[in-house]
């Protein structure tokens, strides 16, 4: 893995009303790497992965991506830029097909370097039916291809995990890894520990807007304020 930074983001905030859900955030991330962000609920990590797609603007803070100022780019030219992301709950355009769908994106979007997407994630074989048809694991699949369909060099993950059966989570957690043997960057937020510690061992744990640890998950599942916040000792 190559240490040449990939995104960059510095003191980013976020507030809603008065609330800041994202209370000052600070990390690289490098080329070719999968980084966990892991944290209790509420804790800002979707919000997190909101700013970065540009779904949200930042109220402050900055984000550099291959050494350029992004923040607040509008999501379609995030895309552009290679920053894709998944969502916690998909939604698919459920009246076309599973095919149909990830045409929708190649239309607007670049080449992909991995291939047929469908292909990749295994849903060819499903390629004719309706999207709303799929199981919900299969659709946090399409919305995995359908991400990938724009060649990104960066993938962010929003829970990918959630509703996947044991031997599907398998299954996936070795596609993210093939994809960052591509050089292909990936941001994982996800509760369940086991899959990050499949992917990755370097985390970041939020806590109320907050990085209250960045390294790897065995030390992090012995650091004093992380027990904390998820045991509330
Ligand atoms: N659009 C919004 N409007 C108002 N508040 C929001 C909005 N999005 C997020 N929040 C608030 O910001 C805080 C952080 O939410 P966020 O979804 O980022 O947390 P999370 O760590 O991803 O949680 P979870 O693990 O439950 O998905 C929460 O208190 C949430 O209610």
């Amino acid at each position: 893995m190559s240490r040449e930074p990939l995104l960059e983001v510095t003191n980013l905030v976020k507030t809603f009303g008065g609330f800041r859900a994202l209370d000052g955030v600070t990390f690289t991330l490098h080329k070719g790497e999968i980084m966990g962000l892991v944290g209790p609920n509420g804790s800002g990590k979707t919000t997190c992965i909101n700013v970065i797609s540009g779904l949200y603007k930042p109220d402050s803070g900055n984000l550099r991506f291959l050494g350029k100022t992004i923040a607040g780019q509008a999501p379609h030219k995030m895309a552009r830029l290679g920053i894709n992301r998944t969502f916690q709950v998909p939604k698919p355009f459920r009246e076309l097909t599973v095919a149909e769908n990830i045409l929708v994106v190649h239309a607007t979007n670049k080449h992909t370097e991995i291939g047929d997407p469908l292909e990749f994630v295994g849903l060819k074989n499903v390629a004719h039916r309706k999207a709303g048809s799929l199981t919900s694991g299969q659709q946090k699949l399409l919305d995995l291809a359908r991400a990938l369909a724009s060649g990104p060099s960066l993938l962010l993950i929003d829970e990918l995990a959630a509703g996947l059966s044991p031997s599907e989570l398998d299954d996936v957690a070795e596609k993210l890894l093939t994809l960052a043997t591509r050089g292909i960057s990936l941001l994982v937020v996800e509760h369940l520990l086991g899959f990050v510690n499949q992917l990755t061992q370097r985390v970041i744990v939020m806590n109320a807007g907050k990085e209250i640890f960045e390294g790897d998950l065995a030390s992090a599942a012995k650091d004093e304020r992380v027990v904390e916040v998820y045991l509330g000792r």
